[in-house]
Formats: structure tokens, C-alpha cells, sequence
């Protein structure tokens, strides 16, 4: 019988939003794993080393805690990745899988490029058996690949590869990390790979219960991480379908995801109408899961998923031709404030967020627009509107940056603007004097609330003219 490895010493290749804060959870809760954190960025290695709490990478709220309790005890974060994997009996694979920019399956496949570069690397570095898991959302048979890559390459060391994809959301990830819904881990049905499977479960169990913990076969593991981003996305998307449908008949959304989210066959999580989804992972996933369906012949299925993503971008879309229709047919030298900028609340991260698509629209019709994000930095926002509107840099970005200003104080935002639009859901924004808002803005006040944060009542009462998602 195959013996089950007691897990003492972990690596993980990848310190982003992913490595970084699972593994502090890890390291949190077995003191008895030595587990080190490798990543070939070095600025980011030096932030999540840094003493001063406030400096790691990340903001999520929780994080800077379980750091504090673990660095230095039982986690590390290093540049040495050689080291690492030499030492450790479990290896994480935690690396960005963007979608490809380039070449076959441009725009829609995952791009697996640094993957394979640390399967490469594992396989030269180790000298005695590891067992790999994909943390990455990968898609459906790249285990397979991995273990071409790692057992044809090497010197001779064995590879058990698992599939233990993460579900954690961003903004509430620690709390997701320590009562996840659910551990998933998939690995061969061979002795040897159940045997691996045991190994990881055991890792779990120092936290979360065995009845959270499926294990499932390899194909179905990577393929339910891409289904679990599908069906979140699906809905979102259901539900901004239908405010579009609100608006013009003067139903109210909130209330229908009430009505149909009390059905416990529906649920009530996932209905928040909002400007669209953004994020790292849904638009992401969904275009690989279509690119799949049709590398496997499936057209009217690759169709089906597509159309989640479709949605969305009509959705932004709406936001942005809303607020244009809304000032008179142009903005054109007018000051739009945007309040908030990252993909959603309690994190400092950008990605796909709606804003930076909502903002191109509106820098095309030659609006003036002053941001405040209370997280995301000002190089952050520039770097996004570099990459949508003008990926080449040419004179025109130029012309584009000028009119775009990024604030430390909302009030300054906002001040003498035409209109204020809500990006992301900050709770701070339903604190603001609203008085004061309106007291300095020009008249008539419009205020587009892409996220249904803000009172109606209460701002309509001021004076402001507020228009929100799906509501008539
Ligand atoms: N962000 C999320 O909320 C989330 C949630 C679940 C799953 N995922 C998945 O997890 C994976 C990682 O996502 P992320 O958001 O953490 O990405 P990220 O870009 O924040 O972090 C990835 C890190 O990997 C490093 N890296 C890349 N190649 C490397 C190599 N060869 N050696 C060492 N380091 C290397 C990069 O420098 C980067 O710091 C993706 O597949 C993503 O789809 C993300
Ligand atoms: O009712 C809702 C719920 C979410 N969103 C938006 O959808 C996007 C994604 O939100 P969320 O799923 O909460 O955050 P992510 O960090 O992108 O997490 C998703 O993507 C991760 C990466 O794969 C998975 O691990 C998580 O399980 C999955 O929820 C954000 O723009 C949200 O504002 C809505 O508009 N309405």
C-alpha cells in the first residue's frame, strides 16, 4: 500500500491575489507546515515583506493580520523559487493564466506560458518525489500537459499532480479562505493518486471539516472551477438583462431579485444588478470555457456561455450611452466624477473593472473625468486607461490623459462637476454630505448610480437627478 505523505514543508510559486493570501491562511492554521511563498517579481516579494503592515500588495480586509501573526514563524515570501522547490514535499502552483494576447486561440484561451515555465522549473530543480497542485484556474486536462512536461523533463523524481482549484473572492477573501463553502481536490484514481488526494485533505482538515472537503477525479475538478465562474457570471448577467428590461417598464430590480431570491430553488446571493462584472476571473474563464467548447466541436454550447459575456459588455455600454444621452447628447468638456474605480468593494485590484470600459466611452465623447478610488492608485488607473485606449501609446493617449485627473479627496472630485457617476460599491460613499455635494456640483445635478448604493429618496429630495441600474 501507498504510504500518505505527512505534509511538513509547502511551496508556492505565485505570491498574487491568490498565493499571497492562501497561503497565509495555511501557514495560519498549521503552525507545523513550513510554507514559503516564491515569486519572480521581487518588488512584490519585497512588499509582502515589508514591516510596515500597510505596504503588502494586496488590499483585503483581515489580511495584514494573519500576516502579522505567521511571517517569520511558519511563512516566508522569497525570491529564491530554486530553493523552494527544492525543500518542499507539496508544491502549489499559483501563477497568472491570462487570456492569450497573441496567436492561436487570441482573445479566448487561457495563456498557459508560465504554467509550463514552472513545471519546467520543477522538473529540473527536484532531486526526491513532490506532489503538485494546480491552484490556478486551469482549463479541463492541462494536468495532463503538466504531467508530460514534469515527467519527461526531469531527473527522475516522481509527480503526483492534484487539482485543488480556489474559490475565493476577492474583498473577502480571508474569510473565505478560513469557512470556505467547500475544498475541492481532484487527483488519479490510481493508489498513488489517492494517496496524494489524502495527503492535501489532511492539510484541510487542520480547519475545515471533512464533510467540506469533496475530492472528485482530476477532469471534473479543473473543469467545475470554470462551471463555478460560469454559473456566477451567468447570473449577474440574468439579472442586468432583465434591468434593462426594469428601465424601460418601470419595474424595480431590487425588488425582483427580492421576489425570485426568496425562492430557496434561486437563492438570493448573485442578484445585484450593477454596471456589469468585472474582476480577473469571469470574463477571463467564460472565453476560455467558450474556446473549449468550440475546440471540442460544441458550437451551440461555446454560443450559450458566450452570450453571458456579451451581456455584460452591453451592459457597460448602457451606463456609458446613458449618462452621454442623459447630458444632452455629449459630454464633451464636461467634468464627469467618477466615484471608485476596482472591480468591486475592499480590494485595491482593477482588473476588467467596468469602470475603466465606462471611462473609455466617455474620454471617446470628450468628457473631462476626475476619479476617487479610496484604494486604487493613480499609476493603477493610468495604466488601465493606457491599456483599453491606446495600448501603442501615440499622440491621441496624450490627448486622452489630459483630460483625465485622479483625486485624494472625493469632495474635489466632485466639485463643479456635471455628474457623478458610481463605479463601485465603497461604503464609505453612502456617508458623504450629500448637501455639500450638491451645494458645489453645476445644475441640473445628475448622479448615475451604476451600483444602487446610494438613497434615491434621500438624494432626489436634495435636488439631484439620479438615475440608476433598473430602475424605471
Ligand atoms: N484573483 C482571484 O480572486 C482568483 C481567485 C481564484 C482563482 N484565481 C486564479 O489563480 C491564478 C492566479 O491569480 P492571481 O489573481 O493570484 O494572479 P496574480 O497575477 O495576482 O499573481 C500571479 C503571480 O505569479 C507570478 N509568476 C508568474 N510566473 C511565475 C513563475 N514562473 N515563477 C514565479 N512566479 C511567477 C507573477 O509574478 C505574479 O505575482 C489564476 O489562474 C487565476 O485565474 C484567481
Ligand atoms: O450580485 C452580484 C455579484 C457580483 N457582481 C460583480 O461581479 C464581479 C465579480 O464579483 P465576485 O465574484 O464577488 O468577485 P471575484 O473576486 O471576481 O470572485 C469570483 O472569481 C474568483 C476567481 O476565479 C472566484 O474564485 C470566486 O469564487 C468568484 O466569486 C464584481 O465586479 C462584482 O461587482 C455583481 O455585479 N452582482
Amino acid at each position: 500500500m501507498t504510504k500518505v505523505k505527512t505534509i511538513t514543508n509547502i511551496c508556492c510559486i505565485g505570491a498574487g491575489y491568490v498565493g499571497g493570501p492562501t497561503m497565509a491562511v495555511i501557514a495560519q492554521k498549521c503552525p507545523h507546515i513550513k510554507v514559503t511563498v516564491v515569486d519572480v517579481n521581487e518588488q512584490r516579494i519585497a512588499d509582502w515583506n515589508d514591516a510596515d503592515l500597510n505596504k503588502l500588495p494586496i488590499y483585503e480586509p483581515g489580511l495584514a493580520d494573519v500576516v502579522a501573526e505567521a511571517r517569520g514563524r511558519n511563512l516566508f515570501f522569497s525570491t529564491d523559487v530554486d530553493q523552494a522547490i527544492d525543500e518542499a514535499q507539496m508544491i502549489f502552483i499559483s501563477v497568472n493564466t491570462p487570456t492569450k494576447t497573441y496567436g492561436v486561440g487570441k482573445g479566448m484561451a487561457a495563456d498557459l506560458k508560465y504554467i509550463e515555465l514552472c513545471a519546467r522549473q520543477i522538473a529540473k530543480v527536484s532531486k526526491d518525489d513532490k506532489i503538485i497542485v494546480e491552484k490556478s484556474t486551469l482549463p479541463v486536462r492541462t494536468a495532463e500537459a503538466l504531467s508530460t512536461i514534469l515527467n519527461s523533463t526531469g531527473n527522475g523524481a516522481n509527480f503526483d499532480i492534484l487539482s485543488s482549484p480556489e474559490f475565493l473572492a476577492e474583498g473577502t477573501a480571508i474569510s473565505d479562505l478560513q469557512k470556505p463553502d467547500r475544498i475541492l481536490i481532484g487527483g488519479d484514481e490510481t493508489e498513488k493518486g489517492q494517496s496524494a488526494i489524502k495527503s492535501l485533505v489532511a492539510v484541510y482538515e487542520n480547519w475545515v471539516p471533512r464533510e467540506n472537503i469533496i475530492t472528485t477525479r482530476v477532469w471534473s475538478s479543473e473543469l467545475s472551477k470554470l462551471t463555478a465562474n460560469a454559473f456566477l457570471a451567468q447570473r449577474v448577467s440574468s439579472i442586468n438583462a432583465i434591468s434593462a428590461l426594469c428601465e424601460k417598464t418601470g419595474a424595480d430590480v431590487d425588488e425582483i431579485s427580492r421576489a425570485i431570491g426568496a425562492d430557496s430553488r434561486i437563492g438570493s446571493k448573485f442578484l445585484k444588478s450593477s454596471v456589469g462584472f468585472g474582476g480577473s476571473c469571469f470574463q477571463k474563464d467564460i472565453l476560455n470555457l467558450v474556446y473549449l467548447c468550440r475546440h471540442f466541436n460544441l458550437p451551440e454550447v461555446a454560443d450559450y456561455w458566450e452570450q453571458v459575456i456579451k451581456m455584460n459588455d452591453y451592459q457597460k455600454h448602457r451606463f456609458a450611452k446613458n449618462i452621454i444621452d442623459t447630458l444632452f447628447n455629449t459630454v464633451s468638456g464636461k467634468k464627469i466624477a467618477f466615484l471608485g474605480w476596482a472591480f468591486k468593494k475592499d480590494t485595491n485590484d482593477t482588473r476588467e473593472s467596468a469602470a475603466i470600459y465606462v471611462a473609455k466611452e466617455l474620454l471617446e465623447d470628450r468628457a473631462e473625468i476626475h476619479i476617487y478610488d479610496p484604494k486604487v492608485s493613480k499609476e493603477q488607473i493610468f495604466a488601465d486607461l493606457k491599456s483599453v485606449c491606446h495600448p501603442e501609446g501615440s499622440e491621441a493617449t496624450k490627448d486622452l490623459f489630459k483630460n483625465v485627473i485622479v483625486h485624494k479627496d472625493p469632495y474635489t472630485a466632485m466639485q463643479s462637476a456635471h455628474a457623478i457617476a458610481i463605479l463601485t460599491e465603497w461604503d464609505e460613499f453612502k456617508t458623504y454630505d450629500w448637501n455639500k455635494v450638491y451645494d458645489e456640483m453645476l445644475k441640473p445635478a445628475f448622479l448615475f448610480d451604476g451600483r444602487n448604493v446610494v438613497s434615491n429618496e434621500e438624494l432626489e429630495k436634495i435636488g439631484f437627478q439620479v438615475y440608476n441600474i433598473g430602475k424605471g
